[in-house]
C-alpha cells in the first residue's frame, strides 16, 4: 500500500480567506458526473478502469516488449502529445537517468523518441546516431493521421526498409485505433504487430494503455507493477468524500487558488527525473481545462536549478501563482554524502557528512517557506519512492484529478478543439489537398 500524501498547510491561509465554497457538496457532484458518466465527454471515461494486470492486452505488450528487448540496440518510439509524454515520462523517472549510455546498466535497448517534432536537425542527428544499430520501432498514433508522427513514421519506414528489406515490418509495433486511421489500414496492409487505444480513452490520458506501456515495458520497466499502482490509485480515490480523498482535494483546493485569482500553477519538482513528467501534466490539464475562456495554466520549474532563474519572479513577480511540489520521500542513495575537505575554501565544511538527500529536503523547507511568505501558495504531494507501483499510482492521481477538477471548472475535460486552429492553417499553407 503506497502512502501518497497531499499536504495543504502551506496554502492553508488562502484557502481559507475571502470567498468560502463549498467543495465537499461541488466535489461529491463533479464525483458523480464521473462515476455516472452523465457529464460532457462521458465517451472517454474508459481510464478509470485501468488494464487487468493479467490481462490478454498486458501479456501482448509484454511479448513484445520481450522481442524487441532480445532484437534491438535501439527503440524508436514515434508519437506526439499523448502519444508521447507518458511514456517518456515513465521511462525517466524509472530507469537510470544516463540510461541510453549505459549498456551494463540498461540491459535493454536504448530508447529514442522521434515524430514529436517539425526539427529537421534532430532527425537527421538521431538517423545518424542509430547509423549501424539493430533498431524495432513503436509508432504511435490515436488517430493515424497526425502529421508530425506520420512524417517521422515515413522517414523511418524508408530506414528500416533500407536495411532490413521485407523483414522491416516484423521489427515494427504500430498502437492506434482499432479500426480507422492511416496507420491501421497501412499497419494491416503490411502486417505489423498492432496495439489498439480503445475509442473510451484519450491520447493524454493514455499512458497506462499500450501507448504508454509498451515503451516502458521495452525500457525495462515492471509495468504489472505500474498496473497494480493505478488499480490501488483506483480505489484510494474512489471515495466521494472530500475530507477522506487526497486526490480530490487538490481538485477542489486548486480550483480554489483559481477562483481567488491565482490564475498560474506551477509543478515543481527537485529531481530532473520529473522534467518530462512535468511535460505530460502540462498536457494533460492544459488541455482539459484550457477552454471557453477558462482554465489554470499549467507550468513547471525544477528546482534547485530554476530557483537560480525562475526564482527570482516566483518570489517577486505578480501574485497569479500557486505552486504544487512533488517530493518524493525515499529518494534513495542516502550513502553520497558531502566529504570534508582540508581547509573548507568553499566554506562547506558545516555539512560534512550530511547526505545531498538532506541538503536538497532543507533547499524545498526553505524554499516552501519563502514562497508563502511572498504570497504563493503551495501543496505538496508526498511520494513514499519512486518505484513502478507508485508511478502508476502517480498517473492515476492526476487524471482523476484532471477530471474532476475540469468539471469543477465547468468545462469538458475529455475535448480539445482548440489545437485544430493551428492545424487548419498550416495544412492551408501547406496546399494539402481537401478530400
Ligand atoms: O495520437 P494522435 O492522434 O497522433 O494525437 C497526438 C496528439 O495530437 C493532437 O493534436 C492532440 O492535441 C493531442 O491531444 C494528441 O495527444
Amino acid at each position: 500500500m503506497s502512502h501518497f500524501q497531499l499536504d495543504t498547510k502551506a496554502a492553508d491561509k488562502w484557502l481559507n480567506e475571502g470567498e468560502q465554497t463549498d467543495w465537499a457538496l461541488e466535489v461529491k457532484r463533479a464525483h458523480e458526473t464521473v462515476h455516472n458518466g452523465t457529464g460532457r465527454g462521458s465517451d472517454f471515461l474508459g481510464w478509470v478502469e485501468p488494464l487487468d494486470v493479467d490481462g490478454e492486452i498486458v501479456q501482448n505488450v509484454l511479448a513484445a516488449a520481450k522481442r524487441i528487448r532480445a532484437n534491438s540496440d535501439v527503440l524508436l518510439v514515434i508519437g506526439i502529445g499523448g502519444s508521447y509524454a507518458g511514456a517518456r515520462a515513465g521511462i525517466e523517472m524509472l530507469t537510470h537517468a544516463f540510461r541510453n549510455q549505459f549498456a551494463a546498466e540498461r540491459q535493454g535497448p536504448e530508447v529514442y523518441f522521434i515524430g514529436h517534432n517539425l526539427s529537421a536537425t534532430y532527425i537527421t542527428q538521431l538517423f545518424q546516431l542509430i547509423e549501424g544499430k539493430d533498431v524495432s520501432v513503436n509508432v504511435i498514433s490515436k488517430s493515424g493521421t497526425t502529421t508530425e508522427p506520420a512524417l517521422a513514421f515515413r522517414l523511418v519506414r524508408d530506414w528500416m526498409v533500407n536495411k532490413y528489406g521485407v523483414k522491416a515490418g516484423e521489427r515494427i509495433y504500430a498502437t492506434t485505433d482499432e479500426k480507422k486511421g492511416a496507420l491501421r489500414t497501412l499497419s494491416d496492409s503490411e502486417g505489423y504487430t498492432t496495439f489498439v487505444i480503445p475509442d473510451d480513452v484519450g491520447g493524454r490520458y493514455s499512458v497506462l494503455t499500450p501507448v504508454g506501456l509498451l515503451p516502458m515495458a521495452a525500457a525495462g520497466i515492471d509495468i504489472e507493477a505500474m498496473l497494480r499502482g493505478a488499480h490501488e490509485a483506483k480505489e484510494v480515490y474512489s471515495n466521494g468524500n472530500l475530507a477522506e480523498n487526497s486526490c480530490y482535494q487538490y481538485a477542489a483546493y486548486r480550483n480554489d487558488l483559481y477562483r481567488k485569482g491565482k490564475g498560474i500553477e506551477l509543478l515543481v519538482s527537485y529531481d530532473p527525473r520529473f522534467i518530462t513528467f512535468a511535460e505530460w501534466w502540462k498536457q494533460l490539464f492544459g488541455e482539459s481545462e484550457g477552454k471557453e475562456h477558462k482554465g489554470i495554466y499549467p507550468a513547471s520549474v525544477q528546482f534547485t536549478t530554476d530557483l537560480h532563474s525562475m526564482g527570482q519572479y516566483i518570489q517577486e513577480g505578480p501574485r497569479h501563482l500557486f505552486e504544487t511540489v512533488l517530493w518524493v520521500d525515499e529518494a534513495g542513495h542516502d550513502e553520497l554524502k558531502v566529504p570534508h575537505q582540508e581547509g573548507d575554501l568553499d566554506g562547506l565544511n558545516y555539512l560534512t557528512g550530511k547526505s545531498v538527500n538532506f541538503v536538497n529536503q532543507q533547499a524545498m523547507l526553505g524554499t516552501l517557506e519563502a514562497h508563502q511568505d511572498g504570497e504563493v501558495p503551495n501543496f505538496v504531494l508526498h511520494i513514499p519512492e519512486l518505484t513502478a507501483h507508485n508511478v502508476g499510482h502517480l498517473f492515476y492521481f492526476f487524471e482523476k484529478a484532471c477530471a474532476i477538477s475540469g468539471y469543477l471548472l465547468d468545462v469538458n475535460p475529455f475535448d480539445q478543439p482548440g489545437v485544430e486552429a493551428y492545424k487548419k492553417n498550416m495544412f492551408r499553407l501547406l496546399g494539402k489537398p481537401s478530400k
